[in-house]
């Protein structure tokens, strides 16, 4: 397919979406990275491409370009034009009321209940990655996805297999780097209720990776329930955030939840869009006001151990029985973990943003 780039819509860690026109005139967008560096692309490629749901973004092919001297691998999928669920967020003053909140929670239920039905964890469910189209939320963004078997086929060995996300998001199992399955979406899902509800992130007083990690795994908290959230709304988020994954309630039950029943009075972005281009700032813009340091929880601490990320990794890997070495890339963590003297085959991928 013959097709024109237009301007850029937005950009990702590795990424540039830009919005493109065949030339039968048909607009989508295009998500394109280097070829040398597209390995999450092309595995958001072949989830997305066995995907169909009005409540994930819509795939639309892939092809592979030069640009001058660069090989580039480019995704097409639907143009979804409202920006992401963090621009909503913006644009209604920082936060999102309890109707709304149900509207888009119902809508990214029902595309978790269908991807869990196909086996796919989508593994990086946060406001960031859902976008807001002309009938509300499609969710986006399958670079740390993967296919696991379906309850009905049996378990797969998550042993075997790179989980990760983005630290603030993680359900505790998928911090202690045991397995992400179906449940760790839904934990994320309570996330992003949260996120909905205030703005900001489920564990405000952290802004470090390796101190939301510390904390998911060495605490037996769960992220505060905003107090203005009616008793259904504070029973739904209580049914995402349960610590066991065996106890979270699953998408299908949750579609079935009185708290998604009403969804009257729904104000939709449609007409009234949002026009500035989405950025990688607006995660940093919410969440790192507050300096961790300051926090009752580290001012505890008043011993050199969470100094530092290797400090704090140290004291981490001290409470969970795993030695964990960290290597930095880019914008990426990549956690390795130890288990006595046998090499874990699980590492963590962390989206740091
Ligand atoms: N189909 C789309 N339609 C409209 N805008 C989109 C679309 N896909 C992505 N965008 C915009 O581009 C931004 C970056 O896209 P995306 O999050 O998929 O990139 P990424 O590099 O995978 O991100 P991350 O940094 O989370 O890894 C999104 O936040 C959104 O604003």
């Amino acid at each position: 397919m013959e097709w024109t780039r237009g301007h850029t819509i937005g950009r990702g860690a590795t990424a540039t979406v830009s919005i493109a026109t065949s030339r039968s005139g048909n607009v989508f967008a295009v998500k394109s990275t280097e070829l040398s560096r597209s390995e999450f692309f092309q595995r958001e490629q072949k989830i997305l491409s066995t995907l169909n749901s009005p409540f994930v973004v819509g795939y639309r092919g892939y092809d592979i370009t030069q640009h001058h001297n660069t090989i580039m691998f480019n995704l097409m999928m639907e143009y979804v034009p409202f920006g992401t669920l963090v621009d909503a967020i913006h644009k209604y003053g920082g936060r999102l009321d309890e109707s709304m909140i149900s509207h888009y929670t119902s809508q990214i239920v029902q595309g978790l209940e269908y991807l869990h039905s196909t086996g796919i964890v989508h593994c990086d469910i946060k406001g960031r990655n859902i976008l807001i189209g002309e009938d509300g939320a499609k969710i986006s963004d399958f670079g740390c996805s993967k296919k696991v078997k379906t309850p009905v086929e049996g378990r797969t060995d998550d042993r075997e297999a790179s989980i990760g996300g983005t630290p603030a998001f993680m359900a505790p199992e998928v911090a202690r780097g045991e397995e992400q399955r179906f449940p760790a979406d839904i934990w994320a899902l309570g996330c992003t209720i949260i996120e909905m509800a205030t703005g900001g992130s489920p564990w405000p007083n952290l802004s470090h990776p390796t101190s939301i990690l510390y904390r998911i795994t060495s605490s037996h908290e769960l992220p505060e329930f905003p107090a203005f959230l009616s008793d259904k709304a504070k029973d739904f988020l209580s049914k995402c955030l349960r610590r066991d994954p065996n106890e979270r309630w699953t998408a299908k039950q949750l579609v079935k939840h009185p708290f998604l029943e009403e969804l009257s009075n729904v104000k939709k972005l449609t007409n009234d869009r949002v026009t500035r281009s989405p950025t990688s700032i607006l995660d940093r813009d919410i969440w790192s006001f507050i300096d961790e340091s300051e926090t009752p929880y580290n001012r505890s601490r008043t011993d050199s151990t969470l100094n530092s990320p290797n400090q704090r990794l140290k004291q981490l890997s001290m409470n969970s029985g795993f030695k964990v070495n960290w290597n930095l890339e880019d914008r990426w963590i990549t956690v390795r973990e130890w288990e006595d003297n046998n090499v874990r085959p699980v590492h963590l991928v962390i989206n740091d943003r």
